[in-house]
């Protein structure tokens, strides 16, 4: 690893050795990279010159805003950054009584295949450095001046397909010495690859997961989402069964109503038959027409039975708030349509 930012403290204290320097200045770096913020060595002005010299063969990552776009019905933004091959992403700042969620990518694209889903249209260009992950919430940070106090890993991308990055991203992020993020306050969302759901379980970190569900059989499932091939529903719940017997943590369904396809009082009938038994929460999601694809989003009345039904059951639902009705709707949508632009002004 010579992405300086994605270093761990040990890392950068073997860092330091080999370059014949002390091991506790590795503390000091860590703490301008990931408290303070800087996106140079001339600002770490505790070290040396020569150090700051030597550093400078391990540049420092620091993604470039390119563009943002603010709500004006409820001052969320979409920010597009560029990474240093020239890639761009997409993040989202939501702001809330509660304090500001941070949403943010984990992949340059998505190979997933999602039938509803922008991000994936282009395919998988390449998985993010945990430094792009982290770095998206440090610009926005420093950019606006305001406190992150929640991350959640629902941007462009599936970040188990990206799963050691991921990792080093989550205990960067929440350590003591950086952003110091409380780990419930960390969401990370799936669309269900069930191997590394079992092997994240093991990690027995304290975040939520949250499992793209979208339908109430493999039938529907496959439909809307190629991954439902591999693993089926009986798998995919079970993983989320075993996660929530490791952490303690309860799940998130996430549930993104399509018109006509999902969003029948027997879809919430024989949904509720296969999670009533779980410790989970039920988020439902009108999905975001993308123009490239005919969904429909349910209507509201739809939206409100399909709740009620599930309520009736037991479960715990919300209907997920829209923040930023007014900007570039659906996520990947912004950067979809800005590589759109480019590609017609070349
Ligand atoms: C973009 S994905 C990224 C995380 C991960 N790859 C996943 O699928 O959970 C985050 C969430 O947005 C949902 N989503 C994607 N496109 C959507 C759309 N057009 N309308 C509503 N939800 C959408 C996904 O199904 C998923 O629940
Ligand atoms: S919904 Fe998630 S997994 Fe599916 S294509 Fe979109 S980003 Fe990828």
């Amino acid at each position: 690893m010579t992405d300086i930012k994605s270093m761990t403290i040990d890392e950068l204290k073997k860092l330091m050795t080999t370059l014949g320097d002390k091991p506790f200045r590795a503390k000091q770096i860590y703490s301008w990279l990931h408290e303070h913020l800087v996106t140079s060595y001339d600002e770490m002005t505790n070290l040396s010159k020569s150090l700051r010299e030597k550093l400078k063969e391990y540049p420092v990552t620091a993604l470039k805003m390119v563009k943002v776009q603010t709500s004006r019905i409820d001052g969320t933004q979409k920010y597009l950054f560029r990474l240093s091959d020239g890639n761009v992403i997409e993040s989202v700042l939501m702001r809330y009584k509660h304090g500001n969620s941070v949403c943010i990518s984990s992949q340059v694209g998505c190979r997933m295949g999602c039938r509803f889903c922008a991000s994936t249209i282009g395919g998988l260009t390449r998985c993010l450095l945990p430094s792009e992950m982290l770095d998206q919430i440090y610009r926005i940070q420093a950019l606006t001046g305001e406190r992150v106090s929640n991350v959640v890993v629902m941007g462009t991308g599936e970040p188990l397909d990206n799963y050691e990055n991921l990792l080093r991203f989550i205990h960067i992020l929440t350590e003591d010495g950086g952003l110091h993020i409380s780990q419930r306050n960390l969401t990370v969302s799936t669309c269900g690859l069930v191997p590394k759901i079992y092997d994240l379980a093991k990690e027995k970190l304290q975040m939520t997961l949250a499992l793209s569900l979208h339908a109430p059989n493999d039938v529907k499932r496959r439909e809307l989402m190629p991954i439902a091939n591999k693993y089926s529903m009986d798998e995919v719940l079970e993983a989320c069964r075993y996660y929530f017997k490791e952490t303690g943590r309860r799940i998130t369904f996430e549930y993104s109503l399509v018109a006509g396809v999902n969003d029948s009082d027997e879809d919430a009938r024989e949904l509720s038959g296969r999670i009533r038994d779980m410790n989970c929460h039920v988020n439902l999601i009108p999905v975001n027409p993308i123009k490239e694809r005919s969904f429909v989003r349910s209507t509201r009345q739809a939206v409100e039975n399909f709740k009620i039904k599930l309520e009736k059951c037991g479960i715990n639902v919300t209907i997920r708030r829209e923040m930023g009705s007014d900007i570039d709707g659906a996520c990947g949508q912004l950067r979809k349509s800005y590589m759109e632009k480019t590609e017609s002004e070349k």
